[in-house]
């Protein structure tokens, strides 16, 4: 297995380059997660309601926070099933532990997004 920490064509490229791969690695999640892509139309609509409801600026700085630790930590989520699909494809009872809470993260995050959004609602 090639060590990417001491090849000098992996680590430490240019900020575009580091930037495509980023890009890269959202493209991949919205290829093979439904829940990546179903997060992000939600939230498409969430910010639509926001143009409609025109709150004041801090409730557009709490939704978008929440808006983007929710996509991170579907990122996350995605990018730990892949490290642990294939270091260990098999079945394992500690898997089953770590990928659920790395699902439990992403649904305390959404839970918590529902949340400010129906408090927003409330408040206008
Ligand atoms: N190798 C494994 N060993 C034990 N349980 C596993 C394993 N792989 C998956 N599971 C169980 O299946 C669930 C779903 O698996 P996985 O997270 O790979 O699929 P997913 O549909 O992409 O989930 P998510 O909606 O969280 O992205 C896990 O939360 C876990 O309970």
């Amino acid at each position: 297995m090639a060590r990417l920490e001491k090849d000098p064509n992996v680590k430490n490229r240019p900020f575009l380059e580091r930037l495509e791969f980023a890009l890269s690695g959202i493209s991949a999640a919205w290829r093979s997660e439904a829940s990546f892509r179903t997060q992000i139309i939600v939230m498409i609509g969430v910010l639509l309601a926001l143009l409609w409801l025109r709150p004041a600026a801090i409730w557009w700085a709490m939704t978008v926070l929440a808006i983007g630790a929710v996509l991170a930590a579907e990122l996350f989520n995605t990018a730990l099933e892949h490290v642990i699909d294939h270091l260990h494809p098999e079945h394992a009872a500690k898997i089953k532990i770590a990928k659920d809470c790395a699902a439990g993260a992403v649904l305390v995050l959404c839970v918590a997004a529902i949340a400010l959004f129906l408090i927003l609602l409330m408040q206008t």
